[in-house]
This record gives C-alpha cells, sequence and structure tokens, in this order.
C-alpha cells in the first residue's frame, strides 16, 4: 500500500478521514444528537455575535463623538469579533458530519479563518489595554494618538492576524510529520497549538500589567486629591474602576483559559486528558467573549448606549429618529470616564475641556450630536 506522496514521508494525497482516524478524532457522515446541539447552539452564538458586533461598528461610525482613536481600536476589536463571529458561523456549516466531506484545502480554510479571526480579537485586546494606559500616564502631555498611528496599529493587527492563521498552511502542519500531529486539529503540529497558547498567555499577562498599573496609579492620584474632595466620592471611583478592570480580565480569564489549558494538554500530548470531550465547549466560551467585549466596551459607555437606542429606533420606527432619550437610571462608566472622573474631580465626566479629549473623547455632553 502507497502510504506517501510524491513527497517522501509525506502524506498530502490522503484524506481529512485519514488524518482524522490517526488522530483519534471521531468523524463520522452521520448526525448524532450531540451534533444537533453543537451546530444548533453554534449557529445561535455567532448570529447574536455578528448582531451586536455590526451594532457597535455602526454607532462608531455615524456618531461623530466616537471619531477618536481609542473608538476606532473598539470599532476594530468590534471588526474582529464580527470577523469571528462570521468563522465561527462557517465551522458550524462545516463541521459535524460536514467534515468528512471536506477536502484539505477546504479543512485549512475552516482552521485559518477561527485562528485569525480569533488572534485579531485577542490582539485588539491587549491594544485597547496598552493604549488606555498611554493616554492615562501621559494626560498631561498632552500626548495623543494621531489618527496615522492608529491605522498603523490596526494594519499591523490584521497582519499579525492574518499571518498568525496562515501558519499552519504555510508548513506548520503535520502532513509530513504524523506523529505529531494534534488531536484537536488533526492536521495541526502540536506545537503550533502550545506556540498559540502561550502568545495569547503572555498577551494576557501584558494585559493584566497594564491594567493594574492603571489601577494602581489612579487610586494613588485620587488618594492625594481625595484631600480636597469628598471621601465617598473617592471611594466610589476607585471602586467602579476595579470594577470595570476586574470585569475585563475576569471575563478575559474565563473565556478563554479553559481553551488555552486544551491546546496546552494536546499540544503537549496528554494522552489520557480527552481533551475532545471539552473541546467544543472551550470553543464556544472563547467565541462568547466576541459577545462580552462588546458588552464591556462598548454597552457600558452611556454615549453608545444611547447612539445604540437611536439606532434601534431607527430600525423599528423610521422617522422618529429624533425622539431624545435619557437614561437617567442607567450611569454606567468606561474606564476612561472612571479615570477622567476621578482626575477631575467631582465633575463625572461632563465638564473637562477638550484639551482631555484624548482620554475620553466626548467632548462636550450637550445632545446636540451629528
Ligand atoms: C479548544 C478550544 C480552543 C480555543 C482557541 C481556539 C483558537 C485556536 C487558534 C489556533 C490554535 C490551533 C487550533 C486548535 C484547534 C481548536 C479546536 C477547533 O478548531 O475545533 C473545531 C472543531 O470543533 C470542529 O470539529 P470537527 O473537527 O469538525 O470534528
Amino acid at each position: 500500500m502507497k502510504l506517501t506522496d510524491d513527497v517522501p514521508g509525506c502524506y498530502y494525497n490522503r484524506t481529512v478521514q485519514f488524518f482524522y482516524e490517526h488522530s483519534g478524532k471521531n468523524i463520522s457522515a452521520h448526525w448524532r444528537p450531540r451534533d444537533y446541539v453543537v451546530v444548533s447552539l453554534g449557529m445561535g452564538v455567532s448570529v447574536i455575535v455578528i448582531l451586536a458586533n455590526i451594532l457597535v461598528m455602526v454607532a462608531i461610525f455615524i456618531n461623530r463623538r466616537f471619531h477618536f482613536p481609542i473608538y476606532y481600536l473598539l470599532g476594530n476589536l468590534a471588526a474582529a469579533d464580527l470577523f469571528s463571529g462570521i468563522a465561527y458561523l462557517h465551522l458550524m456549516f462545516h463541521t459535524g458530519p460536514w467534515t468528512i466531506k471536506l477536502s484539505k484545502n477546504q479543512w485549512f480554510v475552516r482552521q485559518t479563518l477561527i485562528d485569525s479571526s480569533l488572534t485579531a480579537s485577542v490582539l485588539n485586546l491587549l491594544a485597547i489595554a496598552l493604549e488606555r494606559h498611554q493616554t492615562i500616564f501621559t494626560m498631561q502631555l498632552h500626548s495623543k494618538m494621531t489618527n496615522r498611528r492608529v491605522v498603523l496599529l490596526i494594519a499591523l493587527i490584521w497582519g499579525l492576524a492574518i499571518f498568525m492563521g496562515l501558519v499552519p498552511t504555510m508548513g506548520w502542519h503535520c502532513l509530513c510529520d504524523l506523529e505529531n500531529c494534534s488531536t484537536m486539529a488533526p492536521m495541526y503540529k502540536r506545537s503550533y497549538l502550545v506556540f498559540w497558547a502561550v502568545l495569547n498567555l503572555f498577551t494576557f499577562s501584558l494585559m493584566v500589567a497594564a491594567y493594574t498599573r492603571i489601577f494602581v496609579y489612579v487610586r494613588h492620584k485620587s488618594q492625594r486629591m481625595s484631600q480636597h474632595t469628598s471621601q465617598i466620592r473617592h471611594k466610589e471611583t476607585v471602586f467602579n474602576l476595579m470594577k470595570t478592570v476586574s470585569m475585563i480580565l475576569g471575563c478575559f480569564v474565563i473565556c478563554w483559559t479553559p481553551g488555552l489549558v486544551l491546546l496546552m494538554l494536546d499540544g503537549l500530548g496528554c494522552e489520557s486528558c480527552q481533551v475532545l470531550r471539552y473541546e467544543k465547549y472551550c470553543l464556544v466560551l472563547a467565541e462568547c467573549n466576541s459577545l462580552v467585549n462588546p458588552i464591556i466596551y462598548s454597552f457600558r459607555d452611556t454615549d453608545m448606549l444611547q447612539t445604540f437606542k437611536r439606532i434601534l429606533c431607527c430600525l423599528c420606527r423610521r422617522g422618529d429618529a429624533g425622539r431624545k432619550d435619557t437614561l437617567s437610571g442607567m450611569r454606567c462608566n468606561t474606564l476612561e470616564q472612571e479615570v477622567l472622573s476621578e482626575s477631575n474631580g467631582n465633575n463625572h465626566h461632563d465638564n473637562h475641556n477638550d484639551d482631555n479629549n484624548h482620554i475620553s473623547p466626548h467632548g462636550d455632553h450637550s445632545d446636540t450630536d451629528d
């Protein structure tokens, strides 16, 4: 029996099924109850992810209050999350009993979409953390990220994400090294899984460092200020800031840790770990990060909420677009607003001048936008 292809030691002519059977990953043409659950749940999650992130992108596009660097990064995060929703939806149409029908190229496309989009999302979270760190620490220097820099940063994020997704297809696969194939992705090398997981753990530690420094800095600064301002107000701001920072980091940990641990276990060749049993849950959890991102980064912004309401009102009742919404009971703050409210004493992000708009680029809060 001829196992190898034109290149000695390689298995280019083999089907996807061959690699799945070799890795011990289940592949079958029949629909099992589990497949119905995975595919329908996955489709539901990806549709919600897509809609939520489209809403954020439209809001940033139409409201000129959001035409500032930090919002371009938030918009780009929404674009990456939208992309991961699309990649996940694509996966749902190419998994379960459909996997066996895939050509190797189709399988690589499916994986590349997932890997690139999730990498783009994680890199955006890192960029947002670093941008916040930069702006908060350089507040007094009027340092402002130029639009050109943001565009370069966004291009870098996408370039890196697409590269990271394409790396296995370009050669870091196991078609010529069958012994090192992973279990969860039977045509990927185990070492790539470890590499990806380590890179993400590194990203996470940078995020923790950036947000910890922001938190310590603001607390220190507000302690000095609180001699002049009300203690209660100070405590409230520090508490809110802590809530936002732990929410950002907590959601990241909850969504990504199980998947990263699984990638490490598979990558390190743990045979008794039953990685396949948990794979789908961990992937859907990582996908859920693309759903919680708009909630923690955008939906908590009062201006953003008002814009969403306007967009949704426009969609529901065209012609009633001029209606003004008062969100009196819903004063939620973004990290920037919290930091700024502390820097400005009691003025709670309403009374800062435009010189500060590199921290919280809202300008004044009159109702006359656009
Ligand atoms: C296991 C959770 C992984 C969360 C992180 C995913 C992002 C990883 C990016 C690059 C690392 C290499 C890819 C590792 C494989 C990830 C698992 C996966 O892609 O599952 C799809 C799977 O269900 C489809 O089931 P079938 O193969 O059709 O039967």
